[in-house]
């Protein structure tokens, strides 16, 4: 019997803050996952490069789950060349954790809607299960989604949706499963606007993070 499903969230955290923090913690509990890994990408694919390099983004995102022991970062799209392609990061840990493992990719509303531009999108549910969090500004669920997807992420959509998250774990891969969070209409780009402007980005983001930050003249 495989053990329980691992949470993947991954993203840029240029830099990491609340809507991530609470984004993780609320899909780990919601979903009742037995762990949430953290995955900064080194190369996100489909932005311009990153302001910060993935070391400092990485080590903001250790600072930031530090004192929650299930919460964990894996470095490995940091230290990998080329574009951080999410089904690459998938195949690696489905081939170190083996078949029956569920997996379970967390994205935001608005990651979820640009799937269908993603690298061997249709793969990623053969690998892995992906439930989707509300994101202020973005349709989430509810009265209007998916009606609002593209045709193609719909049609890829169809016969997928589970209605609890203890379905999650009768099969490796596979399920979409939409879940609520506290709505937080934060961004790293505004945060980064913030810092830009020397104003106060102080409670979007825990203090460990803004100590890091300031110590290395980040975002000014
Ligand atoms: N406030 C939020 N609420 C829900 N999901 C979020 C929130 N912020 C980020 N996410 C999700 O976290 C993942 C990583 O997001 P990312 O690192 O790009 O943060 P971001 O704040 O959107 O950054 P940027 O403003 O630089 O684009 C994505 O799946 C995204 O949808
Ligand atoms: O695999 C892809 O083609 C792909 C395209 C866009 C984004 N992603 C991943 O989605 C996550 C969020 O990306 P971003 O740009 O919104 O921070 C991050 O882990 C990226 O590596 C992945």
């Amino acid at each position: 019997m495989a053990e329980g499903p691992i949470g993947l969230l991954g993203g840029t955290f240029d830099p990491i803050h609340i809507g991530h923090l609470r984004l993780a913690e609320e899909a780990r509990e919601t979903l009742g996952l037995a762990e949430l890994r953290l995955i900064p990408a080194g190369e996100p694919p489909h932005r311009g490069t990153p302001r910060c390099p993935g070391e400092h983004r990485l080590a903001m995102v250790r600072r930031a789950v530090a004192d929650n022991p299930q919460l964990t970062v894996d470095d490995s799209e940091v230290h990998s060349d080329g574009p951080s392609y999410t089904v690459l990061t998938l195949e690696r840990l489905r081939a170190r954790l083996g078949p029956a493992r569920p997996l379970v990719l967390i994205l935001g509303a608005d990651a979820f809607e640009g799937l269908p531009l993603w690298h061997r999108w249709e793969e990623l549910f053969t690998l892995a299960h992906i439930a989707v969090a509300n994101r202020p500004g973005y349709a989430p669920h509810g009265r209007r989604w998916p009606s609002v997807l593209s045709p193609e992420l719909d049609a890829a959509c169809q016969g997928r949706r589970l209605s609890h998250p203890d379905q999650l774990s009768a099969a490796p891969a596979g399920g979409l499963l939409p879940f609520d969070m506290t709505p937080l209409a934060i961004s790293a780009t505004h945060i980064r606007e913030l810092l830009a402007q020397g104003h106060s980005a102080r409670y979007l983001l825990p203090a460990p993070v803004l100590d890091y930050i300031a110590a290395h003249s980040l975002y000014s």
